[in-house]
């Protein structure tokens, strides 16, 4: 037999909330043949009933609303998104009670942050929370909060405008992607989609600033209207939003259906969130008097999940309260961290690293980003920072609550305080020390350098502070293992004997990399090189000159040394650049314009020649960047004295052309041809180096003479031209012709006359 015994027990409530009970529910039954006994805790609430109107509005009390109406015409992009909305064939129409709780924490959070410095803020409706009620009868779901509410001004931007930027790129996007409304929260328009259920929507409104309580109406698409509540203040404070729900939407209106949609939408929210439900009875479960009266159940424990012990908090809630706090439904969390910092400073945190770095990551039009939230005491305070976080780390999202801040100065002056500072640092250490940790899971950590690894190349440039640390953290692809990522630290254990300096090859791709003369030799030799492929690495290595003690060589420039050369070595270049110095002095003096230098190399073992950038110069890859959008100034002088900096011509002193070349030096015989072929490997080189051309044409005509010799075509013969002339008009169009393009002049002539006229009427 079934029994269901009863015990109540008082709980302290938290500051507004008040007084909270808890119902226990002892069940005594068979499972398995087993007598077992199961417990049920719920709390429950009665909320301050009589505070809130929840009735349908009268025939007359429609009448009155009239009266007094103004009508609005929807801002475009609204009537845009309503249609999108309302024709949306969307599945999950649920996310509309997720926005709405959503905003109505927010309104209650907002209040709480008044009533820190304003003590009357509160005195209208002191309880702080959000209740549901489904009213079957008339096919309304009423959603009421006791938030900031808005005044009359606030009912028709905030809900009848979108001042978010980003609001037509959402719009085309849920446009062409056959309109995934789970973005909407993310975009700002969480409101609008009231209108995947409810045909008409009514929000009723009372803010502390205003005496009136107003009404906004809207029927979707195109218009709303504002009205004075002829019922006069309801609220007190606060906003209730009706939905009158569509036909096929009838299950919004199932007490079954709102009690899980609640539960899943209100486990992170910390106000209480009540919904208008059947009694349970003390009574037998199979008792025939079941009685139907109602009462107000709370849906949600409020002790915030960063309050809790991290021990007793789930992975699964971490990455649900992810999901809700960063209103990115199907996002998850790379990793996470949850910690309480003591001493110097008292605060709790919990900081997450999303899998995936947001689209506008570098180039946020506002000048902050929403990625921490601050509360006080559990109060939230404000998520508009302005660099709190280094801009190379602000991918992460973070809950912070502070034990000790002042509550009583501006949003502005609170980032500079002390503690804020303080906090400041413990976060980027602890982000650093997480990113640290990360880099043990190797599958995680491509992930994390995929998605992030341009943003820590931006910190060792720009965080003096933690540059060591950061570029611990850095990940190169490497000539090693291709397809593999390398540490420095891993680079430097794996270093030849002799070897002082880390090198590295920037470049357009990693592809364009590998195939550079540059790498010859060194990859003969079993140097391991670094490629650099992005346009962020040139910067980089220029900021950071060094990992450990040894500093970057870019292969591309410069002097090149090995660290083995021994006396004989050197002693065999100098002679080998004795034999050349002819051939040098020819090309040198051929070449006199473009280079500054030719030189022989130590770097190429195929290819006959390179274009080496001196060391304080542009490589080919800096020349390209600096040219590209992102970076052109027109007047940049820097940037044209890089750019026209002459460049050095290595020759491969093994190479047949050049050692033919230099045949023809040794026996004075630099003819035409010679000086050509000098001409051509300058330019091939230049291509090779990653330059670009200055002289296409040049280029072209002179492989053209190259292979008209090889062909043994005559230079000087041409290709015969023999194209029939286009056939003239007959004279009857002719004249018509002519007749059109004099009434043209004449009109021009008007035109001018008439610009005339108009610049002396001025
Ligand atoms: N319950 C409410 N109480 C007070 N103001 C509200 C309420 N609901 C909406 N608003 C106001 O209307 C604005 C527009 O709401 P909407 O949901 O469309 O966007 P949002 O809340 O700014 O962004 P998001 O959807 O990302 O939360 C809000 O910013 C807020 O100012």
């Amino acid at each position: 037999m079934k029994s269901k015994r009863w015990a109540e027990e008082s709980v302290s409530a938290s500051e507004s909330n008040g007084e909270q009970k808890i119902k226990i529910t002892e069940k005594e039954e068979k499972i398995d043949g087993k007598e077992q006994v199961t417990f049920k805790k719920e709390k429950v609430k009665v909320v301050n009933e009589d505070s809130v109107n929840y009735q349908a509005l009268t025939d007359e009390e429609t009448e009155k609303l009239k009266a007094t109406e103004e009508k609005f015409e929807f801002q475009t992009e609204v009537s845009r998104l309503m249609k999108l909305i309302i024709n949306s064939l969307y599945k999950t129409r649920e996310i509309f009670l997720r926005e709405l709780i959503s905003n109505a924490s927010d309104a209650i959070d907002k209040i709480r942050f008044l009533a820190l410095t304003d003590p009357n803020a509160l005195k209208a409706t002191p309880n702080l929370n959000i209740t549901i009620l489904a009213d079957k009868e008339n096919r309304r779901l009423v959603i009421t909060d006791s938030g900031v509410g808005m005044t009359k001004k606030q009912l028709k931007e905030n809900l009848g405008t979108i001042a978010k930027s980003g609001t037509s790129e959402f719009l085309d996007a849920i446009d062409k992607k056959n309109a995934d409304m789970n973005l909407i929260g993310q975009f700002g328009v969480g409101f609008y989609s009231v209108f995947l259920v409810a045909d008409k929507v009514t929000v009723t409104s009372k803010h502390n600033d205003e005496d009136k309580q107003y009404v906004w109406v809207s029927q979707a698409v195109n218009d709303f209207s504002i009205s004075e509540d002829p019922r006069g203040n309801t609220l007190g404070r606060g906003t209730q939003i009706v939905l009158h729900i569509k036909e096929d939407a009838s299950e919004f209106l199932e007490e079954k259906t709102l009690n899980e949609l609640i539960k899943k939408y209100s486990e992170f929210i910390n106000f209480p969130i009540y919904l208008w439900s059947t009694k349970e009875e003390e009574i037998e479960i199979d008792s025939e008097d079941a009685s139907k009266s109602k009462q107000w159940s709370l849906m949600n424990d409020q002790k915030p999940i960063w309050v809790r012990d991290p021990k007793e908090v789930t992975d699964k809630e971490y990455e649900e309260f992810y999901a809700s706090f960063t209103k990115d439904a199907g996002g998850k969390p790379l990793t996470w961290i949850h910690f309480k910092a003591e001493g110097e400073v008292d605060f709790r945190s919990i900081i997450y690293i999303p899998s995936k770095a947001p689209q506008d990551l570098f180039k946020k039009a506002e000048d902050f980003v929403r990625n921490i939230k601050l509360f006080v005491k559990r109060v939230f305070i404000t998520d508009e920072f302005v660099d709190f976080i280094p801009k190379y780390l602000q991918f992460i999202r973070a809950i912070v609550d502070a034990d000790d801040l002042p509550l009583n100065v501006s949003r502005e002056t609170l980032q500079q305080h002390k503690t804020l500072v303080l906090i400041k640092k413990r976060i980027i250490k602890k982000i650093l020390d997480m990113i640290s940790t990360l880099t043990q899971d190797e599958e995680k950590y491509t992930t994390f350098i995929k998605e992030y690894g341009t943003s820590l190349k931006l910190g060792a440039i720009e965080d003096d502070r933690n540059r060591k640390k950061v570029a611990k953290l850095l990940r190169f692809p490497s000539s090693y293992k291709p397809g593999n990522l390398t540490s420095l630290d891993e680079y430097i254990s794996r270093m030849k004997k002799g070897q002082t300096k880390i090198y590295v090859m920037t470049g357009g791709s990693i592809e364009e990399i590998k195939q550079s003369p540059f790498l010859e030799r060194l990859q003969a030799r079993g140097y391991e090189v670094l490629y650099l492929a992005e346009p962020i690495d040139e910067m980089l290595i220029q900021h950071m000159p060094g990992y450990d003690g040894k500093t970057f060589q870019n292969v591309a420039k410069g002097d090149l040394k090995f660290g083995d050369e021994t006396d004989e070595s050197k002693e065999e270049f100098e002679k080998t650049k004795l034999e050349f110095v002819r051939l040098q002095d020819w090309m040198q003096a051929t070449l006199i314009e473009f280079v500054e230098k030719v030189e022989i190399s130590k770097r190429l073992t195929s290819s006959p020649c390179a274009i080496v950038a001196q060391e304080w110069g542009w490589t080919g890859n800096m020349e390209k960047i600096m040219s590209s959008q992102t970076f052109k100034q027109e007047d940049d002088v820097m940037q044209s004295f890089f750019a026209k900096q002459k460049k050095i011509l290595e020759i491969n002193p093994k190479h047949p052309l050049i050692l033919t070349l230099l045949k023809k030096a040794n026996d004075e015989d630099f003819d035409d041809t010679a000086r050509e072929a000098t001409f051509i490997l300058y330019e091939t080189a230049l291509i090779r180096s990653g330059y670009t051309l200055k002289d296409n044409l040049g280029f072209a005509t002179r492989v053209e003479k190259i292979l008209r010799s090889n062909l043994g075509v005559n230079l000087d013969a041409k290709a015969v031209i023999n194209e029939a002339p286009a056939p003239e008009l007959d004279e009857e169009a002719k004249k018509e012709a002519a007749e059109k393009l004099a009434n043209k002049e004449d009109t021009d002539l008007f035109e001018e006359q008439d610009d005339e006229m108009i610049r002396d009427e001025l």
